[in-house]
C-alpha cells in the first residue's frame, strides 16, 4: 500500500516511519511512503505557504496553490488513492474507519499546519476530512502518522503474527484482556493460573470473558453498540457476579 503525505516537515514524518513493524513493512517495500512539501511548489522567491487570514483573527492559514499542486502531483503517482485531510473537524476515527481505508490502493494523507488551509483547498481537492480525536495539535503530521500506523498493522505481512491483528481487541469491538510475561510471581501478584495451564481452549474462555469484562466496566458505550453472542453474555454475568461477589 502506498501512503504519500503532504507536509512542510517531510523529516518529520520520515523519521517516525523508520522504527518498529510499519518501518520494517517500508524497508521491505511492503509499504510505500512519499512525502511532498508544498514549499516546493510555490512560485515566489520566499517559497510562501501560509498568509493572513480573510476577516482578521489569530494565526496564519495555509494557502490553497501550493496544497494543490502538491495534491496533483501525488494524484499522479497514486491513482485511486483517497485524499484524507486530518483536522478536528473531521469525523472520529474508529477501528472499523481504519480496517476499511486499509483497502484503499493509496492514501494521500494532508497535513495541515497553523490555523489550518484555505477552505476551498478542501471543497476543491480533499475527499474526506477525519480526526483522530478531540484535541487539537500543532500541526496533522502526528495524526498522519496515527493513520499510517493503524492501517498498515491491519496490511497482511506488517505484523509478525496476522491473527494478532485480527485479535486485536478493538477489531472485535472489545477492549482487549490482559497480559502477563515472565516471571510469575512479582511484588506477591501472581500470574493467573488458567494461563498457565496449557488448556488453550479453557485460556481462550478466560481471554474472552476478560475482554468482555473489562469492555463492560471501563467502555460500556462500545458495548453497547454490539450484539454479544449467548456465549459471550454468558461469559459476561459470570464476570459480573465474581465482580459483584
Ligand atoms: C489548529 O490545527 C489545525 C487546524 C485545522 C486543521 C489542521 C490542524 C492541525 N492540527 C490538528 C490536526 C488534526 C487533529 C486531530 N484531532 O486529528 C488535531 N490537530
Amino acid at each position: 500500500m502506498r501512503f504519500d503525505v503532504l507536509t512542510i516537515f517531510p523529516d518529520m514524518v520520515r523519521s517516525a516511519l523508520r522504527e518498529g513493524v510499519v518501518g520494517r513493512a517500508v524497508q521491505q517495500g511492503r509499504i510505500e511512503l512519499h512525502c511532498w512539501n508544498p514549499r516546493d511548489f510555490t512560485q515566489d522567491r520566499h517559497r510562501t505557504v501560509d498568509d493572513r487570514p480573510f476577516g482578521g483573527g489569530p494565526g496564519m492559514v495555509m494557502k490553497a496553490e501550493p496544497l494543490m499542486a502538491a495534491v496533483a502531483a501525488a494524484r499522479q503517482a497514486s491513482p485511486g488513492a483517497r485524499v484524507i485531510y486530518l483536522s478536528p473537524q473531521g469525523r472520529v476515527l474508529d477501528q472499523a474507519a481504519v480496517a476499511d481505508m486499509a483497502q484503499a490502493p493509496g492514501l494521500i494523507l494532508i497535513a495541515g499546519r497553523y490555523e489550518g488551509v484555505d477552505e476551498r483547498f478542501i471543497n476543491a481537492c480533499v475527499d474526506e476530512e477525519w480526526s483522530i480525536g478531540d484535541y487539537v495539535l500543532s500541526g496533522g503530521e502526528l495524526p498522519a502518522l496515527v493513520l499510517i500506523d493503524a492501517v498498515s498493522r491491519l496490511l497482511p505481512g506488517t505484523l509478525g503474527h496476522d491473527e494478532s491483528a485480527a485479535q486485536d481487541s478493538f477489531s472485535a469491538g472489545l477492549l482487549d484482556y490482559p497480559h502477563y510475561t515472565r516471571p510469575e510471581e512479582l511484588q506477591r501478584q501472581r500470574v493467573p493460573a488458567v494461563l498457565m495451564s496449557g488448556d488453550h481452549a479453557r485460556i481462550a474462555r478466560w481471554r474472552k470473558k476478560e475482554a468482555l469484562g473489562r469492555t463492560w466496566e471501563r467502555r460500556p458505550d462500545l458495548l453497547a453498540r454490539r450484539d454479544l453472542t449467548p456465549e459471550e453474555a454468558t461469559l459476561l454475568a459470570e464476570y459480573r457476579q465474581e465482580w459483584e461477589a
